[in-house]
């Protein structure tokens, strides 16, 4: 039952950082991966509309190909984003963390929320981007989507050559892992803490939150918020992409 004496809460007002400065060199040669297409759109515009979608977010920081900053700009120009949304565009750094962190500095005031979210996901749902928003929401410092694993992972110790064999030495017990994926959720100065105190090179946001001795939460990720990484995974969002335009009916 609302009380409705009771003062309404004040609205999430949540801002994004999409780090799309990567080369992609895992996807072969080419324009930098955030600006090829899909299903005829720059991969970066798919992964903004995802985001923007939520409506919480009231603003999307693009971290650009250093050199792609303006070509960035009229790309967003050119495509139709929520007005609701404002847009920023930063050139990026050498790796994803300093592309991130270049991303955190350009953030103004008056964003408590901030997610991080890969270019490389553009098929994100929204339902997972306000399930991540939401659990910030409610007190969790970093929040990250993940699903279970479908193959057994071993550890091993790195070949002594390359191509070498490489021995087994551990095989983690399944169920407790998770393929983590983005967008990542944190409490602002949460994050930005982390970024100007992890000094070592962290493959994710939600490790350099860890290193700080906070406890992260998982909230259920989603199939389609795959990372394009490798060619056959341009072909699967290729198709996932075919499959929502044939569902939505156009
Ligand atoms: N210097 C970098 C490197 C990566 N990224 C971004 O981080 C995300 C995840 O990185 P990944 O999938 O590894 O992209 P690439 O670095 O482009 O891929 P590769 O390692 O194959 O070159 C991508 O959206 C990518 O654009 C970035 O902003 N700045
Ligand atoms: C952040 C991330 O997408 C979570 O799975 C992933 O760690 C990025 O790794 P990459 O090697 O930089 O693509």
């Amino acid at each position: 039952m609302s009380d409705d004496s009771l003062p309404a809460p004040p609205p999430v007002r949540a801002a994004a950082v999409i780090p799309a400065a990567g080369r992609g060199v895992r996807l072969g040669p080419g324009a930098p991966k955030a600006l090829r297409t899909l299903g005829g759109t720059p991969m970066l515009i798919h992964a903004v509309r995802a985001l923007a979608a939520s409506r919480a977010v009231s603003l999307v920081v693009v971290v650009a190909p250093p050199d792609g900053a303006a070509e960035v700009k009229s790309l967003l120009d050119a495509h139709a984003l929520p007005d609701r949304t404002d847009f920023v565009v930063v050139p990026g750094g050498e790796t994803r963390q300093e592309s991130v962190k270049l991303g955190l500095d350009a953030l103004p005031p008056g964003h408590d929320i901030v997610l991080v979210h890969d270019a490389a996901r553009p098929l994100v749902p929204v339902d997972t981007v306000d399930a991540v928003i939401e659990a910030v929401r409610e007190g969790a410092p970093a929040v990250v989507p993940a699903l279970p694993l479908a193959d057994t992972v071993k550890e091993v110790e790195p070949a002594a050559v390359p191509g070498g064999p490489e021995p087994v030495v551990a095989t983690p017990e399944r169920a407790r892992l998770r393929a983590v994926q983005t967008p990542q959720g944190f409490d602002r100065a949460t994050l930005v803490r982390a970024h100007e105190t992890v000094t070592d090179e962290v493959t994710d946001d939600a490790g350099m939150v860890e290193r700080l001795g906070l406890t992260v939460v998982v909230v259920p990720g989603h199939e389609e918020a795959f990372k394009v990484t490798r060619p056959l995974d341009l072909v699967l969002a290729e198709a996932v992409l075919a499959r929502r335009r044939l569902n939505d009916g156009f």
